[in-house]
C-alpha cells in the first residue's frame, strides 16, 4: 500500500477506515510528571574517576532496570548535530516519491532493508501480534528498518543517509557497550561479563525509523501495539512529540522526554541474562491528531551466533 504519509496528505480523513481500527484497552494512561517520572542516568558518571560517583550511578542504573526497565540517558556524548542530521535525513527518506521508497521494500523479513506502511499485526510482522486474528489491523505508521551490524546496510537514497546512520550506529554501539558494563556490575558480575557472553564484537544492531502521521481518531488506531523488544538494550529518540507508553506497576505511563536525552529500555535477552531481575517491559506507540511523530530506534542485541547458556 502507499505510504501513510502520502495517504494522509492526499485525503482529508475525518474518521479512520475500518481496517485501521484497533481496539486497545480502555485503561487511561497516566502522564509522567513530578510524581511519576522515568529515571534519568547521567552517562558521564560511568567514566568518573571518583569511585563513589561511579558506584552511585551503577546502583542507579540497576535500580532503573529493575523498577522501570526504561530510563533516560543524559550526557551521552552523541553530538546534537549528528542527532538532528539523523532526523533530517530520515524525514527526507519518508518525503521521497513512493517509487523511490518502494525500491527498498522487500517482503522477506530477512532482507536487510525493509520499508513498510500500515503493517498488520499478522504474519508479516510477528513481533507485533503474531498470528492472532484479532490483531489483524493495520498500524498507523510507515517505517524503515535495516541491520547496521555486524554487516552494515543502508538505503542508497538520500545519499547522505549512509554516512549519518553509520556514525550514529558506531556511537550507539559504544554507548550500549558501556551501559552494559555498568549493568553487568549492577548485577554483581564482572564488568565485561555481558559483552563477552553476548559476543558484542559481532553483536546485532538494527536501525528503525517510525513515522506516525497525525490521526483523526487517535484512540481508535495504534502506531505500534504492546510488545517487548528483542535484544539487550533499545535506544529511542523522538522528534519532541510524545507517544511512547510503557507498562509500569499495572498502568500505562506516557513518557515525557528531555531534549537531547535518549530513552533506553532493557530488552528480552537482558531479562534472560539477568535471570528475570531486569524485565523486558511492555510498551506501545500511541497516536495524536495534531502532529507527525517520528521515533528513531536502535536495537542492540547479541551476536547472531550466541547461544544463551
Ligand atoms: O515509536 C515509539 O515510541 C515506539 C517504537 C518501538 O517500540 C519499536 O520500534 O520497537
Ligand atoms: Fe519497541
Amino acid at each position: 500500500m502507499a505510504s501513510f504519509r502520502t495517504l494522509v496528505q492526499a485525503r482529508d480523513f475525518t474518521s479512520i477506515p475500518f481496517d485501521l481500527a484497533h481496539f486497545r484497552d480502555t485503561q487511561e494512561s497516566i502522564q509522567t510528571g513530578p510524581d511519576v517520572s522515568v529515571p534519568v542516568i547521567d552517562f558521564s558518571l560511568l567514566s568518573s574517576t571518583n569511585p563513589d560517583e561511579r558506584a552511585k550511578v551503577i546502583l542507579d542504573l540497576g535500580k532503573a532496570c529493575e523498577e522501570w526497565g526504561f530510563f533516560l540517558v543524559v550526557n551521552h556524548g552523541i553530538p546534537e548535530n549528528l542527532i538532528s542530521a539523523l532526523f533530517n535525513v530520515c524525514n527526507e527518506f519518508f518525503d521521497m516519491p513512493e517509487e523511490d521508497k518502494l525500491q527498498f521494500d522487500n517482503k522477506n523479513p530477512l532482507y536487510s532493508v525493509t520499508v513498510r506502511s500500515g503493517t498488520t499485526g499478522g504474519n508479516d510482522n510477528e513481533q507485533f501480534g503474531g498470528n492472532d486474528p484479532n490483531q489483524q489491523v493495520k498500524l498507523w505508521r510507515d517505517y524503515l528498518r535495516f541491520f547496521v551490524h555486524p554487516e552494515y546496510h543502508c538505503p542508497t537514497k538520500p545519499k547522505e543517509m549512509s554516512d549519518i546512520v553509520l556514525e550514529y550506529s558506531r556511537r550507539t554501539r559504544d554507548l550500549a557497550r558501556k551501559l552494559l558494563r555498568g549493568i553487568s556490575q549492577s548485577l554483581g558480575l564482572e564488568e565485561d561479563y555481558i559483552e563477552k557472553a553476548m559476543e558484542l564484537d559481532s553483536g546485532t544492531q538494527l536501525f528503525a525509523a517510525n513515522y506516525y502521521p497525525p490521526c483523526p481518531q487517535p484512540d481508535l488506531a495504534i502506531g505500534i501495539p504492546p510488545h517487548t523488544d528483542p535484544g539487550l538494550l533499545t535506544f529511542l529518540l523522538q522528534n519532541g512529540v510524545e507517544g511512547l507508553e510503557i507498562q509500569n506497576k499495572g498502568k500505562w505511563v506516557r513518557l515525557t522526554g528531555i531534549p537531547g536525552a535518549i530513552f533506553v529500555n532493557t530488552a528480552d535477552q537482558l531479562e534472560i541474562i539477568s535471570n528475570g531481575k531486569y524485565k523486558s517491559v511492555c510498551h506501545r506507540a500511541v497516536l495524536n491528531n495534531k502532529k507527525t511523530r517520528i521515533s528513531l530506534v536502535v536495537g542492540n542485541g547479541p551476536s547472531p551466533d550466541t547461544i544463551a547458556a
